[in-house]
């Protein structure tokens, strides 16, 4: 019952994040800068003093021409090209650094949030995991922040850069000639404005590209992880299909965006254009009632020109913002989403064997239907169960409960006497062990895929856990032993070795409590009963389930249960069981329906 209020309470913690989200979008991204303060500062002074060398530029030329127009001499008119000269290759090689700069602070700053994204999706729960593609994943982790991190790069320099400009061309021309900066100001606050008004306009639209986007990956993703299944079920055309759909979808959101976040920027050239018109008569007329020089006249229309670059960079902008803030939304969605699986605080777990202790435990995926129903059984420590029961009759999902990758709905799990939900994860994984039907290999050496990265347990101990297991000839194959590269997926592996290779993993981190779901169902028959021989061994100092389809397999085990429809149907000592004709489980071994549970 508990359980079932935490759930709710984070749901609706999730629900006040989600509607937080739109407040906090930009907030919660500066921490992410704080790093890089430094770098930030080094690259607001380089944009002040490129801004300040781009504004002197045109009053070298202006000087320049009044000067050759008053018909000075011509050294003059060179000194003037010269500085024209040094000043113009300093400002490129200030604006190289300041891009480099400015990718740099994105880079440092958003591979945080990688980071940050990625541990958070590890330690979400299985349900979150169930309902999304790794490939969805992949585009959120890295597709929605490789957007926050142009914007980052481009934004800092540009937006900041853009601005600045623009206060000194105009400051400078109120100096000049006031109309036509009035003309000027009223023209770029115009500008501004508007881009303003419209910055969110295309946040919903990126955010629905984004979507489809991830959901293209998803597709790819997973018909790519089980190629097998569709070379070999002629599923290729079928596939081709479910991706051009998508495809189009990513096209029509695509464009939709596309299109949102050109306005802005196709409204201001118009703008610009009647602007400069305007200034450039304004200009005119003032040069020939003699106001102003021929020199300030192209002053007057080199500021006009070089306002347009900056309104131009911050549109962009605005377009960048726009695909950042939905990568920002996703982003901030997606920290917020919070685990259903809460950690305990208790590591009090006894030493030695430890036993289980099933109180009136319901579980469902799916509130509409019960996967284990008022499930009460107890196991004393160094006790072995062996779990029988039909496809879908719910051994696997007894077995991820007690590991916590799932809460129950309710009652209660024990082991060691103490309450799942109140231990620590990592105590309860430690002492805890379960070998699945499926086996994963990660990239790395066979000792890392062995000892999982453990570099604490020792050669001797991973190559005796071999030997009894029967996985060492298949180690001494490989050319390089233990140091043997092996490629992630799997591939390197027949099913009967993986299985090998997923005892071995777990007996090596010597549990105290092991499930072992179909451990040899992929085994010949030499191979299981030396296999048999060895698990008896190696359980014999821990508590053991075993969930088996074979009967043989069942042999050693002090208790059995029978399980239907999420049910415990019989639950007893195996001899005692077999001794009464009318347990289920004696008249499976006397019917020898050995193939039929499976
Ligand atoms: N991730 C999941 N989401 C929703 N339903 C699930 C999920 N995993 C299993 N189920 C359902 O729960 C029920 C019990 O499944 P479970 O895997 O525990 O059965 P099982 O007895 O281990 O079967 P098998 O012998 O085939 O391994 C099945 O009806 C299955 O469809």
């Amino acid at each position: 019952m508990s359980q079932q209020t935490t759930v709710s309470s984070n749901q609706i913690e999730n629900l006040k994040q989600k509607e937080n989200n739109q407040k906090l979008s930009m907030t919660w991204l500066l921490q992410y800068l704080k790093p890089v303060k430094g770098r930030l500062f080094i690259l607001l002074t380089l944009l002040l003093s490129s801004t300040g060398l781009q504004l002197i530029q045109p009053q070298i030329v202006k000087q320049f021409i009044d000067t050759a127009a008053a018909g000075e001499v011509m050294t003059t008119l060179l000194k003037l090209a010269g500085l024209f000269l040094i000043v113009a290759v300093f400002n490129q090689l200030i604006t190289v650094f300041v891009s480099y700069l400015g990718n740099d602070v994105a880079w440092r700053s958003t591979n945080r949030l990688r980071g940050d994204l990625l541990k958070h999706c590890l330690r979400l729960d299985m349900k979150f995991h169930n309902q999304k593609t790794p490939g969805e994943m992949i585009e959120r982790v890295d597709g929605d922040v490789t957007n926050i991190s142009n914007f980052f790069a481009m934004f800092i320099v540009q937006v900041i850069g853009s601005f600045v400009l623009l206060a000194g061309i105009l400051g400078y021309m109120f100096t000049v000639n006031v109309p036509i900066a009035l003309v000027m100001t009223i023209f770029t606050a115009l500008s501004v404005l508007f881009m303003m008004f419209v910055r969110n306009l295309g946040v919903q639209s990126s955010k629905n590209e984004r979507e489809a986007s991830a959901s293209l990956f998803g597709l790819i993703e997973e018909r790519i992880a089980g190629i097998e299944d569709v070379q070999t079920n002629g599923h290729v055309s079928y596939v081709m299909n479910r991706f051009h759909r998508l495809m189009r979808a990513v096209f029509l959101k695509g464009r939709r965006a596309w299109m949102m976040r050109v306005i802005p920027w196709n409204t201001t050239v118009v703008l610009f254009a009647i602007a400069v018109t305007v200034v450039l008569l304004l200009g005119v007329r003032y040069y020939l009632s003699g106001d102003i020089t021929l020199g300030t006249l192209f002053l007057i229309y080199q500021y006009t020109q070089m306002l347009n670059e900056p309104i131009e960079q911050l549109g962009d902008q605005v377009q960048e913002f726009q695909k950042a803030k939905s990568g920002m939304l996703r982003s901030r969605e997606l920290l917020s989403q919070r685990s259903e699986i809460v950690s305990g605080t208790k590591n009090t777990l006894p030493d030695g064997p430890l036993g289980l202790a099933f109180k009136d435990v319901t579980f469902s995926y799916n509130p509409d239907k019960p996967v284990l129903q008022h499930i009460t059984f107890s196991l004393r420590p160094g006790e072995r169960l062996g779990i029988i029961g039909r496809t879908g009759s719910g051994k696997s999902s007894l077995s991820r409960v007690m590991l916590r990758l799932y809460n129950i709905n309710s009652g209660r799990i024990e082991i060691g006497g103490v309450d799942i939900t109140q231990l620590e994860l990592p105590d309860l994984y430690r002492r805890v062990g379960m070998v699945t039907q499926d086996v994963q290999l990660f990239d790395g050496s066979l000792r890392d895929n062995l000892t999982l990265f453990d570099d604490q347990i020792s050669d001797e101990f991973i190559m005796e856990t071999t030997q009894r297991l029967g996985l060492s000839h298949w180690i001494d194959a490989q050319p390089e032993g233990l140091d043997t590269h092996l490629s992630a997926g799997g591939a390197s592996l027949s099913a009967g070795e993986a299985q090998l290779f997923a005892l071995t993993r777990v007996f090596l981190t010597q549990p105290s409590l092991v499930i072992l779901d179909e451990p040899s169902s992929r085994l010949d028959a030499a191979t299981e009963s030396i296999l048999q021989t060895a698990v008896d061994q190696m359980m014999e100092h821990c508590t053991g389930i075993i969930i088996a389809h074979r009967l043989s397999t069942l042999e050693q085990v002090d208790r059995i249960m029978v399980l239907g429809g999420g049910k415990i149907l019989e639950f007893g000592g195996r001899e005692q069981l077999a001794l009464d004709p009318n347990s289920h489980y004696a008249k499976l071994l006397s019917s020898g329906q050995k193939e039929e549970l499976a």
